[in-house]
């Protein structure tokens, strides 16, 4: 049976990848990453890529897998990542509220393939519409602390879910991890990950 982590800290990933069917070990990479350029696209890839990157271990065995994951929220062009603080999250969210963002996650899969690392990565875009939202309703919500380790300082899947006005693309990807896109790559490149021998 192939050997599959999932190089995250992140809860909702998780989830998601459990959710799929799919057996995993986490295993978060311990380096630091860095965005190189402001294409979110590639900044994303780019950052998928250094987190899979640092959970290679040198024993691992014909097949082993590692997916690595990184989000971000796009606001006109502006990369919103993760709120330095409560007030950052204040501001971010008084931008995004009756307006649509775009919600990319860079993936980077890995496979041992004879001890070669060979990498498949890929970014999917999710465009997300809030409805207005008061000043005193994102207060409330911030001071929940839900935003604080999240891209864009909100929980799709949480108590600001209430004001998604709509979506257009895949909900997972919003939530840290597109798993539908995650299975089409991975079965494009011979990759089956759940239902193993
Ligand atoms: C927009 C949005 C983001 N998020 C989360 C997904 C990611 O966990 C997080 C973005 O931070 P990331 O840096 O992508 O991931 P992470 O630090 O949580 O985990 P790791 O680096 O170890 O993989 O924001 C939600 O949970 N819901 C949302 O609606």
């Amino acid at each position: 049976m192939r050997k599959i982590i999932l190089a995250s800290a992140s809860p909702r990933r998780r989830e998601l990848l459990a959710a799929a069917g799919v057996s995993f070990k986490v295993c978060p990479g311990n380096g630091e990453e860095h965005i190189t350029g402001t294409d979110p696209e590639e900044a994303v890839k780019e950052l998928s890529s250094q987190k899979a990157f640092s959970a290679v271990f040198p024993e691992a065995e014909n097949g082993t897998v590692i997916l690595g994951a990184d989000t971000v929220v796009v606001f006109e062009g502006k990369i919103l990542g993760k709120p330095k603080d409560e007030e950052d999250a204040v501001q971010t969210l008084k931008m995004l509220q009756g307006n649509t963002h775009q919600v990319y996650t860079g993936v980077t899969i890995l496979e041992n393939i004879c001890g070669k690392w060979q990498k498949t990565s890929f970014t999917e875009k999710t465009d997300v519409t809030f409805y207005p939202v008061s000043e005193k309703e994102i207060r409330d919500y911030v001071k929940t602390k839900e935003p604080m380790d999240k891209a864009g300082s909100y929980g799709i899947q949480g108590l600001f879910g209430i004001y998604v006005k709509s979506i257009s693309g895949e909900y997972s990807n919003v939530v840290g991890l597109p798993v539908g896109r995650l299975f089409y790559e991975a079965k494009k490149s011979g990759i089956e990950l759940r239902w193993q021998e």
